[in-house]
């Protein structure tokens, strides 16, 4: 089950809770003496109704349970339930480890959140930077990062000016402090970096200029930037480079388990499919090999592939899948050096905990390899696990995430979600049942003209929404394919291939779609049905105005998402979108989401919240 799904949950258990609590007392008011048979028969039927009321609810909160359940992590399913065995838990000695970083962080506040002075909060000094030799051996490279001289020569107000401008925050528990690498020729040379692969690039992005000093230094990172700003080029990059000069470890000739020194782990098929297209580029031009492992695929062509190298330098893989192979032990992971969680937040929460914690634990320790994460939402109910995959990682943050009043040192809440700035956000609060026909006059009106063959990707929750919505579009003659957990692996790469291609104009998608597929020139995205958590509304609308280029977002919102208003009021007032009254009707209290092991938390909406513009060049 997601995380969304548990909030909806939670959600619906409170409200549950609380509406016993009020029937309770509406009772004790109403309580029918025993002499009044009919006001009995009308107490009666008042329990009854309320009961119905109740019934229905839980059953539509099942079925969008039930449905998700299919739609969403649907790499589970790919999976036997093999029995999750967790990452070492911190033992005493994690715990000395904490005193004594609570300790040293005492000691020195100058180098993390704590410090509000902008030099200080992005981790960089003042003076001359340090070289950052830091822990590289840990995950077996030779490799380490050494500031170039042209870093160093670049002036200390461009610097600064850099980091305020992009909206750069470091925060480093051991006070690293490393320059951004504001330019490609800042970058130590390197066999891969001789091939010249940002050629088409003209300089790193924000997540990638400030998180690359530190990845390259083999420290743990946690990637926190917007969607479409690069961040799979922030982790690909420090991986080929660590692998590329690292010595490959040998195994028996009779040794038919198949390694691999890297694994990147992600959420969804398309997304590990894309991302193994972009990193399997980048390592061919140093001789590195990648595979991709992932669902609904044929298990014995993945198997053959596995053995024909005894694996491959680098696996991308949906957790699902790969978990079956390491639970076949025709896999092992115990040679990774380089382990990433791309669309960090998903991978931890409920829907893939276990298989990570399985996967992590399949890899050598937290000490002995590097980790990365990276996002563009880091709820607060993932953060205490992530760390715990981690050692003292780095956390850089692109984009003015904190709130008023957030800035207590303690790391509470200071991350806020934020969606991308360039994307024009509206929100049309419409009946439900006119909700098809404003679909229709949106796509009509969207492509009008010349712009009839934009690309409009449409988001539905239930998978039988899509089908139905699907059908309609086509009844109604626009070009449209589907992609949606109710089709086959095949049929959905077809469909994406054709809205890629742009043969079909129309992209009618679950939340399969949502997270990290990097779709050329998507030029609306339509919101039919919120999805279940305001993060997963935030990656929706985030598969337009990638890599710098503009993009629009229309959301149908209905009564029934009444639940959303507040967290959705300060995504748009922190965009600077204008927030419909209608909305406001529906309430801006925002239930912030609960862990398991972390809780639930509440706030009131931020009205005071604005948007800053981050620079994408
Ligand atoms: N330095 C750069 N300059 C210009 N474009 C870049 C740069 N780095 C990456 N890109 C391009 O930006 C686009 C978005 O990148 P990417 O898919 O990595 O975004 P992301 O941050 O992972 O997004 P999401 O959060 O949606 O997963 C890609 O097409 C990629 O090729």
């Amino acid at each position: 089950m997601s995380a969304g799904k548990k909030h909806a949950r939670s959600d619906g258990e409170d409200q549950g809770v609380r509406l016993a609590k009020k029937a309770k007392t509406d009772e004790i008011a109403d309580t029918p003496t025993n002499s009044d048979p009919s006001a009995l028969k009308a107490d009666k039927k008042k329990k009854k109704d309320k009961k119905d009321k109740k019934d229905k609810k839980e059953k539509k909160e099942k079925k969008v349970k039930q449905e998700q359940a299919e739609d969403g992590p649907e790499e589970q399913q790919d999976g036997d339930s093999a029995e999750a065995e967790a990452e070492p838990k911190p033992a005493k000695k994690d715990k000395k480890d904490k005193k004594d970083k609570k300790d040293k962080k005492k000691k020195s506040k100058s180098s993390d959140e704590s410090t509000p002075t902008l030099t200080e909060k992005n981790g960089v000094s003042n003076g001359t930077p340090t070289a950052a030799n830091g822990p590289a051996q840990r995950n077996g490279a030779s490799y380490t990062y050494q500031q170039t001289k042209s870093l160093d020569a670049e002036p200390e107000e461009e610097i600064q000016e850099f980091l305020k401008k992009q909206e750069i925050s470091v925060s480093d528990p051991s006070g690293t402090k490393l320059r951004p690498i504001v330019k490609f020729s800042h970058l130590p040379t390197s066999t891969l970096l001789s091939k010249k692969p940002f050629a088409s690039f003209t300089a790193p992005t924000p997540i990638q200029a400030a998180s690359w000093p530190f990845a390259l230094s083999g420290r743990d990172v946690i990637g926190i930037a917007e969607t479409g700003s690069g961040k799979t080029m922030a982790f690909s990059l420090p991986c080929i480079e660590a692998l590329a000069s690292s010595p490959k470890p040998t195994h028996s000739k009779n040794d038919r388990t198949a390694y691999a020194r890297a694994v990147v782990v992600s959420p969804t098929r398309e997304l590990a499919m894309q991302t193994h297209a972009a990193m399997s580029s980048l390592a061919s031009l140093v001789g590195l090999s990648a595979v991709c492992l992932y669902g609904g695929a044929s298990k014995d062509d993945q198997r053959a592939l596995l053995r024909k190298n005894s694996g491959a330098d680098i696996i991308v893989a949906t957790p699902g899948r790969l978990k079956d192979f390491l639970s076949e032990g025709c896999m092992s992971l115990s040679d990774v050096m380089f382990a990433v969680l791309d669309e960090a937040d998903r991978m931890l929460d409920k829907g893939f905990e276990e298989d990570i914690k399985l996967i992590l634990g399949g890899c050598p320790p937290r000490e002995k390899r590097q980790t990365l994460m990276f996002t563009a939402t880091w709820p607060m109910s993932v953060r205490g696990l992530a760390e715990g995959f981690m050692v003292d990682p780095v956390k850089v943050t692109i984009g003015n995430r904190t709130r008023a009043g957030d800035e207590d040192g303690e790391g509470n809440g200071s991350t806020e979600l934020q969606a991308n700035i360039r994307i024009e956000q509206k929100v049309e609060v419409v009946d439900p049942r006119g909700k098809e026909q404003r679909l229709l006059e949106l796509l009509k009106d969207a492509q009008k003209g010349s712009a009839k063959n934009d690309r409009i990707l449409v988001f539905c929750l239930y998978k039988k929404e899509a089908v139905r919505v699907e059908q309609n579009l086509e009844r109604r003659g626009i070009r449209v394919a589907s992609i949606h957990g109710d089709l086959r692996q095949d049929q959905r790469t077809r469909s994406l291939e054709a809205f890629k291609a742009g043969t079909t104009t129309v992209l009618v998608a679950t939340d399969v779609a949502a997270r990290g597929l990097d779709i050329p020139e998507v030029k609306l995205v339509i919101n039919v049905t919120f999805p279940l958590t305001i993060e997963d509304y935030v990656h929706r609308i985030g598969r337009t105005g990638r890599a710098g280029k503009k993009g629009k977002a229309i959301t149908l919102f209905t009564e029934h998402d009444k639940a959303h208003s507040g967290s959705l009021v300060n995504i748009l007032r922190g965009a600077n979108q204008p927030v419909p009254e209608e909305l406001l009707k529906f309430g801006t209290t925002v239930k912030k989401k609960a862990h398991d092991s972390y809780g639930a938390f509440f706030k009131d909406v931020d009205l005071s919240k604005k948007g800053t513009k981050i620079t994408f060049d």
